[in-house]
Order: structure tokens, then C-alpha cells, then sequence
């Protein structure tokens, strides 16, 4: 290598440091940025003469954000040198021992590398104070008020003294991530490429309420100040930061030599597939903290500690195919088939192509060559294409004009990535919204799997949820292969789903944006699935925890025809759509009021508490009004209910009202 090739690494690793570190939003997987940094090495362990102060083989992360107020860390946070081979292990040991002057087989703390993002808690005398990113290792972020949306971080610390700082990694689960994902993905915004990345952005977002909705977890392995705590190795101080109440990776073993450690990297690697979350390598740890204070550190990283990595689990493959399937929103989703590859245990063969854009950003064709790896150890994903391995004959992808079930010109959504069937009647997606219905997540009817769903509709037996709940034993006896007994379990299992929480069945109806979490929002603030379908976007969108974006796709689905009369149908069939957790009062009961002009506080409060109480909110004064109630700059409505006779009231004197009735105007 020239030094001409050598700081043209450093420009291009210093580009992928900013992405990384700085945006949240690599260009390139680890392995590939590895394979830099091991080139940038080895040159610069040939010409020693050479190596410039900055090259980022001497400094740690990237700069501070500046939306974050910067802290510096009272002791710097460092990085980890790398082992790729139990070879560059055996070679630590034996620069350890030169290091301490002698010295064979040391005792280790092993535990498992969370590829996540670290952080400094900094508490004095027990009471924390704030919580930073490692940022460039000497000053970081403030991100405290996301780290306490973090579950299990102690805030106050029984019987510690003086200043310590606690050091671990937060990081998004496997399962979260891919829940996260899916949000992002109905919303029509672009997926996290990882975990990690998806956790970096979580921790350092401006807003806490965003970080609290996503679950973030974190485990602590080390310490800077260290106030009066007691371990005087590694080992111990696991023992001891979980005995404070930090939560700490069950992962971790005592082992003696780097024999050890190599028995419990490869363990680990059989064991990858199996984390609830991403780790990239194991972290061997000299035990003894006076030896590590002897071993010292290098300006990026300790020479006591050393991360091994994990092989990077990715494989070349070739796109067979293209698909598009139709979903239960109308979404034209791209599917990749793949020539199958075994990487991480299990067998990859197809991977979601997300949209047309994405198709086009990473120009994938069919007969392409492409490196494919699982993304959070569960998706398979496209990584990108290898162009010198293109056929000649390769075409652009051309996205369908035309829905491939029933052949509606297809449209793009406004301002989104995603194509939709605008068509209602697509069979393609009354058959997913069926199997929706029914699924897991949603109304969870055990026997009535795809296969039996498909077969319904096919035959026309069920071409709606409302038609499951008119089903017959008879009816489900022209299912092929379907025998009675089968037959009278799915029955069961449907009447059983009757009775399911109003949240499982505002899911089932497959109303876009409305997963798990919204819909128990929205159980737990209205009495009943009428009083839902009733309420305004303004209303919906004042609940917190509700955006205007889901409040207006809500409000929109809920009042489209074919929607109510959905909802009437399963009403009348017997499905529960009451809500366990807000009970409608009586109070009020056979009230009806209408509300206009200003009033002190906003009017779908105001509506939605005289509601809770059983009365009617109408928008139009008539005969049957029981009261207008008329805030200043009232118009129309009051001169009609005063024109017809009917009792207007204010704020105080409607107070008095519901207080007779014992309901308290707070
Ligand atoms: N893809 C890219 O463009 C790109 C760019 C920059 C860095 N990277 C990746 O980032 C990593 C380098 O970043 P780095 O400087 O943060 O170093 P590192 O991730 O290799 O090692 C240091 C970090 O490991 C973490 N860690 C996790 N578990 C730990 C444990 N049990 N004990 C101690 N530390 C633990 C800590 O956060 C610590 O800061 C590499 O994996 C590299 O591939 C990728
Ligand atoms: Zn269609």
C-alpha cells in the first residue's frame, strides 16, 4: 500500500465513522467497515513512521450531536481492540503478559459483546445525575431524559458514596426491533437497517415520549469513578452492579486462560442465533483490577480487555425472482426470491424489497449477485448488489402499473413510499384482511389457519370477518378435507373469540396504523366501540399517545360504508365491544346535549367526558336536545335552541347540572 492508498482509508473510514457514529445510518455493513480498519492496521503496524495523530486507529466513536447539550465524562470512555482469530486471542495473552512483565495463564471475565450503543451513568453519593453517550469518548451527549424512559435504571443507589460512574450498553431487543419495524413500515417510513442503529436512534431522539414508546433495555458491565464499591475484579463488580439493582447480562463466565476464553467465544457463536438481542463478538476481560491498572491503555482502547468477534454471518446469493403480493391495506409489496443460503442457522431464500424506491436506490435485479445477512439475527436483507456479477441481460425492475390480483391501475400514496390497489373490492386483500381477522395478534382463532381462510373465500362461504360468525358446521364441511370434527373445535374457537377484549377486535378490523399498542389506547380511553366510531379526528388525536396521522387514517377507515357496516354485523352477531377498561357511567344517561361557541376548555374533552358518563353529544339542536350548552361567540346553534325552546346553559350553570346527577366537572 502507498500513502497516498493510506489516507485515502482514513477519508473513507472517517465517511463511515459520520454515518455511524454521527447519523445513525451506515453505508456499509460492520464486516465490510472491519476489513478497512484491519488494512489501516496493518499498514500502520508496517510503517509506524507514517501514522498521522488522527488516524481513527487512534481515536474512539465520532463527534458529539449537537441537539444534545455535550458532557464530559469525569474518566474517558474507551473502545475495544479487535481478535478476529483464537490466533489474535492467544497474541493478546502473550502482549498482556510482556505488558504486566510475565505472567502465563490470567484469570478472565468473559462476557458477550452487545452490539448496541454504550453509555455513562454519573451519580453522586448514590443519587444520578445524568446519563451521557460515549460520543468521542471524552465528551458525549446529555441524554438523560431518554435514559429514564429506560426500564430498570436505578435513580437512587442504596448506600453509595462519592462519584461513580456506571458503564453498559443499551440496545433494542430482536422482537422490538422487528416490532418497530413493522410500525415503521405501515406508516410508510423507511426500516432501521438494524438494531443497533435503530437503538442509537432511539437513545439520541429529541423527544422522550418517542424514546418511552419504544422499549430500550440496557445491561451494565463497567465503571469509571467508581465512589465506594467494593469488587476488586471484573467478576466481582458484575455481581455487585446487579446486587445495586442495574440489570446485567446473563451471559457472562469466570474462565482461566485464553483456552477459556475461546471455549466460551465458541459457545457463544453456536449459541448466536438464540439471543433475545444482537451481540457482534464476546469481550474477553483481564479479571484483577490491580493487573489491569499495570496493563494501562492505549489513546483508544485497554490493553486488558479484547473483543473477539463473531465471523460476519453473511452469504453471495443470486435473485431468482421478483414477487409482488397484494396486502390486506392494498399494498403492493415486493418480495425477492433467493437462491437458498444457510447464515446463521437457518435457511434464507426470500427478503422483503420493501418498495419501488428501495428496488431503485439499490438498483436489484433479477440474475443479480447479492450479499444478503439477517438483519437483528431474524430478517433476511438484501445488503446490496454486487454489479460486477450482473448478467448482461439484466433489466431494471419495473414496478407493476397494474395490481397483479385483479388488475386495478395501481396508485402511489402521497408523499410515501408504498403503492396501493385502490380497489375495495381486490380480492387479494379481502382474502389478508380474513386472515387477519382471524390471526394471532389479532382475534386469535386457533384452527382457522391460511389454508382453511383461503379455501372460505375461495368458495365464497366467508368473504368478511362478519360471515365467520354465520358459520355452519355444514358450511365448514364443503372445505376440503375438513372433517366434522374439525369442523365443530373451529366453531367453538369462533364462539369462544366473542368475548375477546374491545383492543383485539379494533386490531382485527386491520385498520392501517392501528396495531397492539393503539389499539389498547384506545380501549382504554372510550366505553365502547360505538363511542369510537362516533368520535371526531379531534377527539382521537387529543388522546396521548395518538398522532394526527393515525387519529385521520382511523377516523377515515371507521367511516367508510363497507366498515360500518362490518361493525354493525359483528355487533349484531354478538361480539364483545365493550371496553374492560373505561366503564361508561349511567348518569347521564338519556341526556342529549350540543355544544357550541368557546368555551375554557377544548370541546372533545368536554364531549368525550359527558359521553363517559352515558349521554349523547349530537351536532344538531332539534326537539329532542336536552341541553345546549354555549360558550362565548355562540351563533346558529344557540339561536335554534333558543328559537325551539331549548334549555341553553353555561359552563356554571351546566356544572351545577351534573353535579346533581353526581358528576364532577374537574
Ligand atoms: N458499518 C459502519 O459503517 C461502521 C462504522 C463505524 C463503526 N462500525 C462498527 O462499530 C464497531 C467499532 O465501534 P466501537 O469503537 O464502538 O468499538 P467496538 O464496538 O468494537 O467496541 C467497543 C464497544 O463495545 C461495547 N460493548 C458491548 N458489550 C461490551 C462489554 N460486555 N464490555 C465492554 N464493552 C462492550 C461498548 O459500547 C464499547 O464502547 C465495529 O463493530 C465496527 O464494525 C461500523
Ligand atoms: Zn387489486
Amino acid at each position: 500500500m502507498t500513502a497516498t492508498r493510506y489516507h485515502e482509508l482514513i477519508s473513507l473510514i472517517e465517511h463511515h465513522n459520520k454515518r455511524y457514529y454521527e447519523l445513525d445510518d451506515p453505508e456499509v455493513s460492520d464486516a465490510e467497515y472491519d476489513a478497512l480498519m484491519r488494512e489501516l492496521r496493518e499498514f500502520e503496524a508496517a510503517h509506524p513512521d507514517l501514522v498521522v495523530p488522527n488516524s481513527p486507529t487512534q481515536r474512539v466513536g465520532g463527534a458529539p450531536n449537537t441537539t444534545f447539550a455535550p458532557i464530559r465524562h469525569p474518566t474517558p470512555m474507551t473502545s475495544l481492540d479487535n481478535a478476529f482469530s483464537d490466533e489474535d486471542l492467544a497474541d493478546f495473552e502473550v502482549k498482556l503478559a510482556r505488558a504486566l512483565g510475565g505472567g502465563g495463564e490470567f484469570t478472565y471475565t468473559c462476557e458477550l459483546k452487545l452490539d448496541g450503543l454504550s453509555i455513562n451513568l454519573y451519580y453522586v453519593d448514590g443519587e444520578l445525575r445524568w446519563g451521557a453517550t460515549r460520543g468521542n469518548g471524552a465528551v458525549g451527549e446529555d441524554v438523560t431524559a431518554n435514559v429514564l424512559t429506560i426500564s430498570g435504571i436505578p435513580r437512587r443507589l442504596e448506600g453509595v458514596t462519592g462519584e461513580l460512574e456506571v458503564r453498559g450498553e443499551v440496545f433494542l431487543t430482536r422482537a422490538e426491533f422487528a416490532r418497530l419495524n413493522t410500525e415503521q413500515d405501515e406508516a410508510g417510513l423507511p426500516p432501521f437497517k438494524n438494531p443497533r442503529n435503530a437503538a442509537a436512534g432511539t437513545l439520541r431522539q429529541k423527544d422522550p415520549r418517542v424514546t418511552a414508546s419504544r422499549k430500550l433495555e440496557a445491561y451494565f458491565y463497567s465503571v469509571g469513578k467508581r465512589g465506594n464499591l467494593k469488587a476488586r475484579t471484573q467478576w466481582d463488580l458484575l455481581h455487585e452492579l446487579q446486587a445495586l439493582g442495574f440489570p446485567v447480562s446473563p451471559y457472562s463466565r469466570h474462565v482461566t486462560g485464553v483456552a477459556g476464553a475461546g471455549v466460551y467465544h465458541h459457545d457463544m457463536t453456536a449459541a448466536r442465533s438464540t439471543f433475545p438481542m444482537d451481540a457482534d463478538g464476546t469481550v474477553v476481560k483481564l479479571d484483577d483490577f490491580q493487573l489491569q491498572v499495570e496493563a494501562g491503555f492505549t489513546s483508544r482502547a485497554p490493553r486488558w480487555a479484547i473483543a473477539y468477534k463473531f465471523p460476519a454471518e453473511e452469504a453471495f446469493t443470486k435473485v431468482e425472482a421478483i414477487t409482488i403480493s397484494v396486502g390486506r391495506t392494498g399494498r403492493l409489496n415486493p418480495l425477492a426470491h433467493l437462491e437458498p443460503r444457510l447464515i446463521e442457522g437457518t435457511v434464507v431464500q426470500r427478503a422483503t424489497l420493501h418498495n419501488e424506491d428501495y428496488i431503485r436506490d439499490k438498483d436489484i435485479r433479477v440474475g443479480d449477485t447479492v450479499v444478503v445477512h439477517k438483519s437483528g439475527g431474524i430478517i433476511p436483507e438484501i445488503i446490496r448488489v454486487v454489479p460486477e456479477l450482473r448478467p448482461e441481460e439484466a433489466q431494471a425492475f419495473q414496478f407493476p402499473a397494474h395490481c397483479p390480483e385483479c388488475g386495478h391501475e395501481v396508485v402511489r400514496e402521497e408523499g410515501g413510499a408504498a403503492v396501493v390497489c385502490p380497489n375495495p373490492l381486490c380480492p387479494a386483500q379481502a382474502v389478508e384482511r380474513l386472515k387477519h381477522f382471524v390471526s394471532r395478534g389479532a382475534m386469535d382463532v386457533r384452527g382457522l389457519g391460511e389454508k382453511i381462510v383461503e379455501a372460505l373465500f375461495a368458495q365464497g362461504i366467508a368473504r368478511n370477518a362478519a360471515d365467520l360468525y354465520d358459520l355452519t358446521v355444514e358450511k365448514l364441511l364443503q372445505v376440503e378435507r375438513m372433517g366434522e370434527k374439525n369442523a365443530t373445535k373451529i366453531l367453538a374457537q369462533l364462539q369462544e373469540s366473542k368475548k375477546k377484549p374491545l383492543s383485539r377486535l379494533i386490531v382485527a378490523l386491520g385498520i392501517p396504523l392501528i396495531g397492539e399498542r393503539n389499539g389498547g389506547v384506545l380501549e382504554a380511553n372510550f366505553a365502547n366501540l360505538r363511542a369510537i366510531m362516533d368520535a371526531s379526528e379531534e377527539q382521537i388525536a387529543n388522546i396521548p399517545g395518538i398522532g394526527e396521522t393515525v387519529a385521520h387514517v382511523l377516523v377515515t377507515a371507521l367511516h367508510d360504508p363497507s366498515m360500518v357496516e362490518l361493525v354493525g354485523r359483528l355487533e349484531a352477531a354478538g361480539l364483545n365491544t365493550t371496553s374492560t377498561v373505561v366503564k361508561a357511567g349511567t348518569e347521564l344517561e338519556g341526556l342529549t346535549f350540543v355544544i357550541t361557541g368557546t368555551l375554557s376548555r377544548p370541546r372533545p374533552e368536554l364531549q368525550e367526558l359527558l359521553e363517559r358518563h352515558g349521554a349523547r353529544v349530537t351536532g344538531n339542536v332539534t326537539k329532542k336536545t336536552s341541553f345546549v350548552i354555549a360558550g362565548e361567540e355562540a351563533g346558529g346553534k344557540l339561536a335554534k335552541a333558543q328559537e325551539i325552546g331549548v334549555k341553553v346553559l353555561d359552563e356554571a350553570s351546566l356544572s351545577e347540572i351534573l353535579s346533581a346527577r353526581g358528576v364532577t366537572l374537574q
